[in-house]
């Protein structure tokens, strides 16, 4: 997937026009991922039934950076039978969508057992992850900032294997990242700050959406297009050091 670059062009550029971005969409069963990827490619709302296997979507992105970005999207299905599958969609991803049922208080310890799992893979160490907060058209949907602590994002590694702790850069193999980076969102207007993403030691990130209307799955796919650039920069930075 990697894009050929002429001596002139800039990482930054050479993407857009590339292969496909590889993107996973993962997360509980019923959690919304069929329907958030229709949404997003036929940008109208599609009656989904349980996926058995997965979908498999081409899909532009039309806000920010990401747009005419294109990304090919795999939709595996969230039921626990068909969970040790995921490993082998998420291998060689440039990213992964884990998608958490807001109003689904019951499992969310479960979304968070499934979500550590992948995030911690050690195939998907740095892979970027964009979690979208589903279903926030629901009155009982718990908010971005409380799902962080519900799903316990705080604990996920940097990219490269550096933690920052009370402001200070330590080069260890856990750790957590600062308050300070965490989106504010709030459910009523689906928007999440884009300052958020703006420490380049974070892999993640979290977005309130509603795959019914469509409402903040773009914004999403943009903010994992940027951490995905982010991501091919610093390994370029690396490789020159
Ligand atoms: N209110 C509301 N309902 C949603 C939203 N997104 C999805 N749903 C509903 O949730 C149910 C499950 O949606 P799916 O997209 O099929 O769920 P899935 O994650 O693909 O489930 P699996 O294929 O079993 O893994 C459907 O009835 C959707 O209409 C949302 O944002 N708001
Ligand atoms: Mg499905």
């Amino acid at each position: 997937m990697g894009a050929t670059m002429g001596k002139n062009s800039t990482l930054l550029d050479s993407l857009p026009s590339g292969q496909p971005l590889h993107i996973c969409l993962l997360g509980l069963d019923s959690a919304g991922k069929t329907t958030a990827l229709y949404r997003m490619k036929f940008d109208q709302y599609l009656n989904t039934v349980p996926t058995i296997g997965f979908n498999c979507e081409k899909i532009r992105g039309t806000v920010g950076r990401a747009k005419g970005v294109s990304f090919l999207v795999w939709d595996v299905g969230g039921q626990e039978k068909l969970r040790p599958l995921w490993r082998s969609y998420t291998r060689c991803t440039d990213g992964i969508i884990f998608v958490i049922d807001s109003v689904d208080i019951e499992r969310m310890e479960e979304a968070k057992m499934e979500l550590m799992r992948t995030a911690k893979c050690p195939d998907n160490q740095g892979t970027p992850l964009l979690i979208l907060a589903n279903k926030q058209d629901l009155p009982m949907a718990k908010e971005p900032k409380e799902l962080e602590k519900l799903l316990g994002l705080n604990e996920l590694l940097s990219p490269i294997g550096v933690s920052v702790s009370s402001g200070t850069l330590s080069s260890i193999d856990g750790g957590s990242l600062p308050d300070k980076t965490i989106a504010s969102s709030s459910s009523s207007s689906i928007v999440s700050s884009k300052n958020s993403d703006q420490n380049p030691l974070k892999s993640w990130h979290i977005q309130p959406t509603c795959a019914i209307t469509g409402e903040g799955l773009h914004e999403g796919l943009d903010h994992l297009y940027d951490m995905i650039l982010r991501k091919r920069k610093m390994q370029k930075q690396k490789k020159k050091r």
